[in-house]
């Protein structure tokens, strides 16, 4: 195709347009949002990190990443969001609180699950965001011993063969289940050394011994799974982390 062919299609002229000045104004009014945007985006990593230095967590043993929190600000621009937006904002701003919490220390996932790996690493990322260091393994109990050794949180598959929930009532008391991932039944929750005053208010975790997860009458109750008479459930009885019930935890 010679010049002249080209000229023909596209004039110099055209620059001059009414549809490309329309687009130019429009695309000038992008450039001016985004650097609002980008600087209030800086303005929320500075405060976020003085957070961190603010909040007593982990002067304890336990992680900065706070469920409830973050629970409380997606709920709070969901809300506010337009209906068409929703589903856009609460995306972006799992990615916002992300980088927020990473303003705070790289938050590290070992994600174990050797029947579904790649849902369990894309769930993972949805609800860490890129931020987030997040690595698949091998050993249930390795994830276990990573999050209990402050080194970060374990996404674990609910599982037939490794009963790794048990170990929340024993050796791993001091962890809390604080997510749930695959929806009304989850297939994977993820575990860590989170503040008990910090779990999401949603449905409690429940392990059990014999199958009876002590709900309150008329409480509703999904029983997950059974091994060696232990029962994984979560229940709607608002029962406390840490009591006798066997609660461990909570899911947004
Ligand atoms: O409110 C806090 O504790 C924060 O650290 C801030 C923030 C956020 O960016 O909004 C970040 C990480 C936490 O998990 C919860 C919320």
């Amino acid at each position: 195709m010679s010049n002249s062919t080209l000229h023909q299609v596209w004039p110099e002229s055209a620059a001059d347009s009414p549809e490309h000045k329309a687009l130019a104004a429009l695309r000038a009014q992008i450039d001016a949002v985004d650097d609002q945007l980008l600087e209030l985006f800086q303005k929320r990593l500075d405060l976020a990190g003085q957070v961190g230095r603010a909040k007593d967590a982990p002067t304890g043993p336990h992680t900065k990443l706070r469920p409830d929190r973050e629970k409380a600000v997606l709920a709070h621009v969901h809300g506010r969001a337009a209906a068409p937006h929703k589903e856009a904002v609460t995306g972006l701003w799992r990615e916002i609180v992300g980088w927020g919490l990473a303003q705070q220390g790289q938050l590290k996932v070992q994600v174990w699950s050797p029947n579904e790996p790649a849902r369990a690493f894309d769930g993972a990322r949805q609800r860490f965001g890129r931020a987030a260091d997040i690595r698949m393994v091998q050993d249930a109990e390795a994830a276990l011993r990573f999050a209990s050794d402050g080194g970060g949180v374990a996404v674990l598959a609910v599982n037939n063969d490794t009963p790794w929930w048990i170990g929340l009532r024993k050796e791993w008391a001091h962890l809390s289940v604080f997510e749930g991932f695959g929806g009304e039944v989850p297939s994977a929750f993820a575990v860590g050394p989170i503040d008990p005053a910090a779990l999401p208010g949603g449905r409690r975790v429940v392990v059990s011994a014999g199958g009876d997860a002590g709900d309150g009458a008329g409480a509703r109750r999904w029983g997950l799974h059974t091994h060696h008479g232990w029962t994984l459930a979560l229940t709607e009885a608002r029962i406390a982390p840490g009591g006798p019930e066997g609660c461990v935890g909570a899911v947004g």
